[in-house]
C-alpha cells in the first residue's frame, strides 16, 4: 500500500469588514473586535476592508511610487539609504536579507523607498527625509497616502485593544506620532531558471506591532503555517489592508497574538509587482511589556520588558547587515 498524502491544511486569512465599527456602530464594534482577536490568535494575519483610505489616495500613490521606481538608478542613488543618517530613501535590490530560516538565501529581489515622521537628526531611524526632486507632486502624493495609512492604523490599534479586553484608547499615545516607516517595494519578475532559489522577501516576522500593506493584484506573498511547515498564499484583494501582527505585539500579548513569519515569492509571470508597508512601530522609548490581560494570576511573562528603541536596532542591524549593508547606528 502506498503512504497516506495528508493534504496542506486550510489556512484561514479572514477578510473583516470595519466599516460598522468606524460609523459608530456598537455592535459592529463588537464582532470587528472579535473577529481580529480569532485572526490574531491563529494565524496573526487578516485583510481589512470597508476602511478609511479612500480610493483615490491608494490610486495617487501606487501611482507615485510606480513612476519612482520607473527612473534610472543614478536618479534613484541620489536618494540612497547610504547617504541618509537615519535609514530613510533609495534602497537597491540586494539591500537586506530578511531571511531567518535560511542562511544560505539569497539578498531580498526588491528594491524599496521609505520616509518615517520628520523629525530633527536624533534616536537610531530619527531625522530628516530625502524626496527626489526630479517627479512633482510625487511628495505630497506620499505624504497623502501616509497620513491616510498613518490615521487607519490608529482605528486598528483600537480595534486590537478591544480585542484584548483593555480601554479602547489603551495604544492611542503609542500609535499617535510613531517612529514608523512607510516602505514601498518595487519586485521585479524573476527569470524562470532561477525562480525558486530567489526570493523577493526571505521568510521573516516584522519587527515592530502593526503592520498594514497594500499590495497591487501581482500576488507573491507567502504565510507559514507553524504546524505543519507549509507556505501559504494571502490573495490580493483590491483596496484591502494586509494587516499582521510583528514581534512587539507579540511581547505584549505574552506570545497570544502571533507575529507570524511570511515571504514573498518573485513574480514569476512577467509582471512588476509593487507594494507598500506602513509600519506603526509606535514611540522608540516606548517600554513594551506583557498586557495585564494577557497573564494569568502567578504566571510568569515569556519576555524581559525591552525598549522598542533597542528591539528595532537590533533587528534592522542583522537583516542588513546579512547582506553586507552598513546602517548608520
Ligand atoms: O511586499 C510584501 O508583500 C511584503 C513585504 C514585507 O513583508 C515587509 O516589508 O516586511
Ligand atoms: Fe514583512
Amino acid at each position: 500500500m502506498g503512504s497516506i498524502s495528508e493534504s496542506p491544511p486550510t489556512v484561514e486569512i479572514p477578510i473583516i469588514d470595519i466599516s460598522g465599527y468606524l460609523a459608530g456602530d456598537a455592535e459592529a464594534r463588537r464582532k470587528a473586535a472579535l473577529q481580529i482577536r480569532h485572526a490574531c490568535e491563529n494565524q496573526g494575519f487578516l485583510q481589512v476592508v470597508g476602511h478609511s483610505v479612500s480610493q483615490e489616495i491608494q490610486h495617487r500613490f501606487l501611482a507615485a511610487i510606480a513612476r519612482f521606481f520607473a527612473l534610472p538608478v543614478s536618479e534613484k542613488e541620489k536618494v540612497s539609504q547610504s547617504l541618509s543618517k537615519c535609514h530613510r530613501g533609495y534602497e537597491r535590490i540586494g539591500g537586506q536579507k530578511l531571511d531567518e530560516l535560511d542562511d544560505s538565501a539569497t539578498p531580498d529581489q526588491k528594491e524599496g523607498f521609505s520616509i518615517r515622521p520628520e523629525r530633527p537628526l536624533g534616536k537610531f531611524l530619527q531625522g530628516p527625509n530625502q524626496w527626489p526632486d526630479s517627479l512633482d507632486g510625487f511628495r505630497e502624493d506620499y505624504m497623502a497616502y501616509f497620513t491616510a495609512v498613518h490615521e487607519l492604523s490608529r482605528s486598528i490599534f483600537r480595534l486590537l485593544a478591544l480585542s484584548l479586553d483593555l480601554p479602547e484608547n489603551h495604544f492611542d499615545a503609542f500609535a499617535a506620532d510613531p517612529d514608523g516607516e512607510l516602505s514601498s517595494h518595487h519586485y521585479p519578475p524573476t527569470p524562470v531558471d532561477v525562480a525558486g532559489r530567489t526570493r523577493g522577501v526571505g521568510a521573516h516576522t516584522d519587527f515592530g506591532a502593526l503592520t498594514l500593506l497594500l499590495q497591487d493584484e501581482v500576488g507573491g506573498l507567502e504565510v507559514l503555517h507553524r504546524p505543519t511547515g507549509t507556505w501559504h498564499n494571502v490573495p490580493p484583494v483590491k483596496g484591502a489592508y494586509v494587516c499582521n501582527i510583528g514581534d512587539l505585539m507579540q511581547i505584549w500579548t505574552n506570545n497570544r497574538y502571533k507575529s507570524t513569519m511570511h515571504r514573498v515569492i518573485s513574480p514569476l509571470s512577467g509582471k512588476d509587482r509593487y507594494s507598500c508597508a506602513f509600519f506603526n512601530d509606535g514611540a522608540l522609548d516606548t517600554l513594551v511589556e506583557c498586557l495585564p490581560t494577557c497573564i494569568a494570576p502567578g504566571e510568569k511573562p515569556v519576555y524581559e520588558p525591552l525598549k522598542v528603541e533597542k528591539h528595532l536596532r537590533q533587528r534592522y542591524m542583522q537583516s542588513y547587515g546579512a547582506a553586507g549593508t552598513v546602517l548608520a547606528a
